[in-house]
């Protein structure tokens, strides 16, 4: 059985079917396989159940983070010790907007090596939330953009965040 993929396309914030082997790539699953055995493929399990809310009125995102001296936790996987000031963290942020331009693609990239947040480690992806989970500043500017847009630069007490919102 050629070996497929379930990836998350963060540009639609939807689960999609991909082949290595052969480069092939489909919304739906490739036929011949029983739904036991697609749920045995690589990523199935955390990307097959993301595509619809938990919970109707939720919504889901992705960010870039950068921290500065004042945030509530100046300290990330990429450095101990944050004591960059919030100008600066905006004036890189910036940076990154520049270079993201209006792609989902790139923002996940991005994201991925650049937030200070742990969600870094799946392109910036903080699933799925409701009212009253994020900080508010952060939940105000996500369910104001349209699915698959990018927020201006946001501040939380927890630093300065460009928002993909994905579902
Ligand atoms: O609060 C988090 N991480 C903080 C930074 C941070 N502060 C946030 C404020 C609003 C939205 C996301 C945020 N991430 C940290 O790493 O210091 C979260 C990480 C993750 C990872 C996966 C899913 C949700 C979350 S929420």
């Amino acid at each position: 059985m050629s070996q497929w993929e379930v990836r998350m396309s963060n540009s639609k914030g939807l689960p999609y079917f991909f082949n290595p082997t052969t480069k092939e790539s489909s919304w739906d699953p490739p036929s011949g396989f029983t739904k036991e055995q697609i749920e045995q493929f690589p990523g199935a399990k955390e990307n097959l159940g993301k595509t619809a809310p938990a919970r109707p009125g939720q919504v889901r995102a992705s960010h870039l983070l950068v921290k500065h001296k004042d945030s509530r936790r100046p300290s990330s996987w990429k450095e101990a010790n944050i004591t960059r000031t919030k100008e600066e963290a905006i004036e890189i942020l910036r940076g990154y907007q520049a270079e993201i331009g209006g792609s989902p693609d790139k923002f996940g990239e991005l994201a991925g090596q650049h937030s200070d947040c742990s969600s870094h480690a799946n392109a910036g992806d903080l699933g799925w939330f409701g009212p009253g989970q994020m900080q508010k500043p952060f939940e105000d500017a996500t369910f104001a953009l349209d699915v698959g847009k990018i927020s201006d630069v946001v501040s939380t007490e927890s630093g300065v965040h460009l928002i993909l919102r994905t579902g």
